[in-house]
């Protein structure tokens, strides 16, 4: 329960542990005062019958250590504060910086949802490990130590009884410790598993009520939660039989203390006023370890958080590059990818992208194309072989150059509620009003907006109130802000209008020259005026040209195309169109 890598995380929690630790021991002084006053009190009074002089010291005295008392255990409650705010504010950003560290493919290591629990109740619960437990486990030792030294001169039976009494809370912490792990452990994989369900149902319920599939979803949500409410309630019945046999100890070596108190007291080995003190105090022998116990419960749930969370921060990150990447041709040698298993996505690629160039990057579902522009943004870095952008190899470029050099829009780009105008801002934080007007325009959307009361148009969540094409034109324009040397369209106009399609294409044709395009897409009527069209099949690149060269070799790429033509304008003559309109 002492983990030392957890503890040297947050390096400030040690001092204000330290300080809650004092701050509690004073405060048990303070106590042995303060009952040793009142039964002297007591004493006094039932020898002399009335009070005497000396009284009213004695009433100062214990109210000081009443008032002390108070101070202390303000100031211990502020300790804790301190020592779970001091939580906070180291481990939610580790978690932080590591799911950024391992970049836009975390979820691939890492469910979402649970790196979301751990950020959040995982914390929490790791604040009452630093902010009660840690300090209570050196108090529970410190404060028996403290009495047993106050009660020896006094009754030295009592004070040995008493203090061997004591281990037998920590005896039933023991005891269920290794049971309570195994549970916490179910207890977290429940936690997360349902925590995943809800998080996939929930982005999927509008496909679920399409296919009448959430009735089902429904059902299997409920039996994930009965599992998880079963586990919980093994969790607390667990948590509840140790309290009860701590209680047990607590007040049951509490009672022997007083009876052996009260023998001491008749066989006149001890003072009425001494016996009254110890009587009062007995109690406080078991009362931190009793209290270390409650706090263990929960600690141990932040241990087994912790454990999960430890496992997050080791994932190895992809390496870190240093040198700046700076805009120039693209080339790529020997390329190959794989996700696992023993099937490559992309097999020995080879081509080069002139800067300023317009390359389109095509073939059948699943031929490696988005696995290709997942590489080239820094998504995927795991890759055999070479990728370099003006000389500097991908990997050992710095996130932040590349982020500055290339831009990918793909068909589900994010857009976050808000407004049309924080929507764009977000391509060019510092651009003015007429930028953003005009990036709309260049998209057809100025129309549109204005008539909707301009800029500040409100947005959804993912712009829920806009039409998949409006979407996609919003996404362009922010991306257009943002103009980078290097735009990757990945599928940027599949599922949607014609005509949203062709003022996106439109565009995009119009960035050759002074950036550098690579248009992925299957709809091969896009690609026919780029400058060189790749061709995969099955992660091989197959064929290579402008769209007249594959038209006339005749082979994979030709084939696809006019099969795409006779399905788009049947029988017609329009197929062999833009085939002659390139030549
Ligand atoms: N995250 C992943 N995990 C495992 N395999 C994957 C993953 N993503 C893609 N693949 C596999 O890698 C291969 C290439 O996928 P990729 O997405 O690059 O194809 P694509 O050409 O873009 O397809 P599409 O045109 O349908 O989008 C496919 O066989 C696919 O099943």
């Amino acid at each position: 329960m002492i983990n030392k890598r957890l503890i040297a995380m947050v390096p400030e929690a040690k001092a204000f542990i330290f300080k809650k630790v004092a701050a509690n021991w004073i405060s048990l002084l303070a106590s042995v005062v303060l009952w040793f006053t009142v039964a002297g009190m007591l004493e006094q009074v039932l020898e002399q019958g009335t009070a005497s002089t000396g009284f009213g010291a004695a009433f100062a005295v214990a109210a000081g250590c009443i008032v002390v008392r108070f101070l202390l255990t303000r100031l211990s409650a502020r300790y804790t504060h301190q020592a779970a705010a001091s939580v906070k504010a180291r481990l939610r950003p580790a978690i932080y910086g590591k799911l950024r560290r391992l970049g836009s493919g975390y979820a691939a290591q890492f469910p979402t949802a649970e790196a979301v629990q751990l950020a959040g109740e995982g914390v929490e619960q790791l604040e009452t490990y630093f902010g009660n437990y840690l300090p209570q486990f050196f108090y529970a030792m410190l404060a028996p130590l403290t009495l047993l030294v106050v009660f020896l001169p006094l009754s030295p039976l009592t004070a040995a009884v008493l203090f061997l009494c004591v281990p037998l809370i920590p005896a039933a912490i023991i005891a269920v410790q290794k049971v309570a792990k195994r549970l916490l452990g179910k207890y977290w994989d429940a936690y997360a598993n349902l925590g995943d369900s809800f998080l996939e149902n929930l982005q999927g319920l509008t496909t679920l009520k399409v296919y009448g599939a959430d009735g089902a979803r429904h059902e299997a949500m409920n039996a994930e939660a009965e599992h998880f409410r079963k586990v919980t309630m093994k969790v607390l019945t667990m948590q509840l039989n140790s309290v009860t046999i701590m209680d047990l100890v607590a007040y049951g070596g509490t009672a022997l203390g007083s009876i052996l108190c009260a023998r001491a007291f008749l066989l006149g080995q001890v003072s009425f006023g001494g016996a009254i003190a110890m009587i009062l105090l007995a109690s406080e022998f078991f009362l931190a370890m009793r209290s270390l116990g409650s706090f263990f419960h929960v600690a141990m749930n932040g241990m087994a958080a912790s454990d999960r969370m430890l496992r997050l921060l080791d994932l190895p990150e992809p390496d870190q590059g240093q040198t700046e990447l700076t805009n120039g041709a693209i080339t790529v040698q020997g390329l190959s990818f794989s996700y696992g298993g023993d099937k490559t996505a992309l097999s020995e690629l080879d081509c080069t992208i002139p800067q300023g160039c317009f390359f389109a990057v095509v073939g059948r579902s699943g031929c490696g194309k988005s696995t290709l522009a997942a590489i080239l943004s820094g998504v995927q870095v795991h890759y055999r072989g070479s990728v370099r952008i003006n000389g500097t190899e991908l990997r050992e470029g710095t996130a932040e150059s590349l982020r500055h050099l290339m831009t990918v829009v793909s068909s589900n780009s994010y857009l976050f509620g808000g407004s049309v105008r924080s929507t764009l801002l977000e391509g060019k934080p510092d651009a003015v009003e007429t930028e953003l007007r005009d990036a709309l325009r260049r998209v057809n959307l100025l129309e549109f907006v204005d008539a909707q009361g301009g800029l500040d148009m409100p947005l959804l969540e993912r712009a829920a109130n806009l039409s998949g094409g409006q979407r996609q034109r919003l996404a362009l324009a922010r991306a257009l802000l943002k103009d980078s040397p290097i735009y990757i369209f990945d599928e940027a106009t599949s599922n949607i209008d014609a005509e949203s399609e062709e003022d996106i294409m439109r565009v995009i044709r119009s960035l050759k020259g002074s950036h550098t395009v690579l248009l992925i897409s299957h709809r091969l009527a896009n690609v026919v005026e780029a400058d060189k069209i790749l061709y995969l099949e099955h992660g091989h690149l197959r064929e290579a040209g402008t769209h007249r060269d594959l038209m006339r070799s005749g082979q994979g790429y030709a084939a696809m195309f006019l099969a795409q033509q006779e399905l788009e304008h049947p029988g017609g003559k329009e197929g062999k169109q833009p085939c002659e309109e390139a030549g």
